[in-house]
């Protein structure tokens, strides 16, 4: 077909998984994070998300330091990049990581799972940065909370050009 393919999902029933675990926080928080991160993005879209606890899932989340397995992407230790994530794609695409040298918590002192995971699903589902800095996918890291605050417009007409 000729019609040019947007980078996105092809399909609109995503899996995820999350490998391993975060001594930081406790287990159910970091479950709940993952998936109010991957709600706000699928509350404006056709996009579901499933979670699975083996086997490969389109979006494998994973807890990882410095360099790690086959990740073509480096952490750099405390501070400094957060986490990463890769474009929809087989294998490696949509994967995303985040740096263990972090302090994750949920009361505001470290680095907000939910807001850093947001922003990773972002680019997992094809968003690349912002120049709105009210957006999630402004490049740095701002400690508003968007369960509070909606996703931006800029945000909302990004991923919505994808999957509208
Ligand atoms: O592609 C990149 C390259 C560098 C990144 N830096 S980061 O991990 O420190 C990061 C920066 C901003 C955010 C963020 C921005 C707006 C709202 C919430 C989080 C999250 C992580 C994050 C990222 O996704
Ligand atoms: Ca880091
Ligand atoms: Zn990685």
């Amino acid at each position: 077909q000729y019609g040019y393919t947007l980078p996105g999902w092809r399909k609109y029933n995503l899996t995820y998984r999350i490998i391993n675990y975060t001594p930081d926080m406790a287990r159910a928080a970091v479950d709940e994070a993952i998936q109010e991160g991957l709600e706000v993005w699928s509350k404006v879209t056709p996009l579901t998300f499933t979670k699975i606890s083996k086997g490969i899932a389109d979006i494998m989340i994973a807890f990882r330091t410095r360099v790690h397995g086959r990740c073509p992407r480096y952490f750099d230790g405390p501070l400094g990049v957060l986490g990463h994530a890769f474009p929809p794609g087989p294998g490696l695409g949509g994967d995303t990581h985040f740096d263990e040298d972090e302090n994750w918590t949920t009361d505001g002192t470290g680095f907000s799972l939910f807001l850093v995971a947001t922003h990773e699903f972002g680019h997992a589902l094809g968003l690349s940065h912002s120049s709105d800095q009210t957006a999630l996918m402004f490049p740095n890291y701002v400690s508003l909370d968007p369960r509070k605050y909606p996703l931006s417009q800029d945000d909302i007409s990004g991923i919505q050009s994808i999957y509208g």
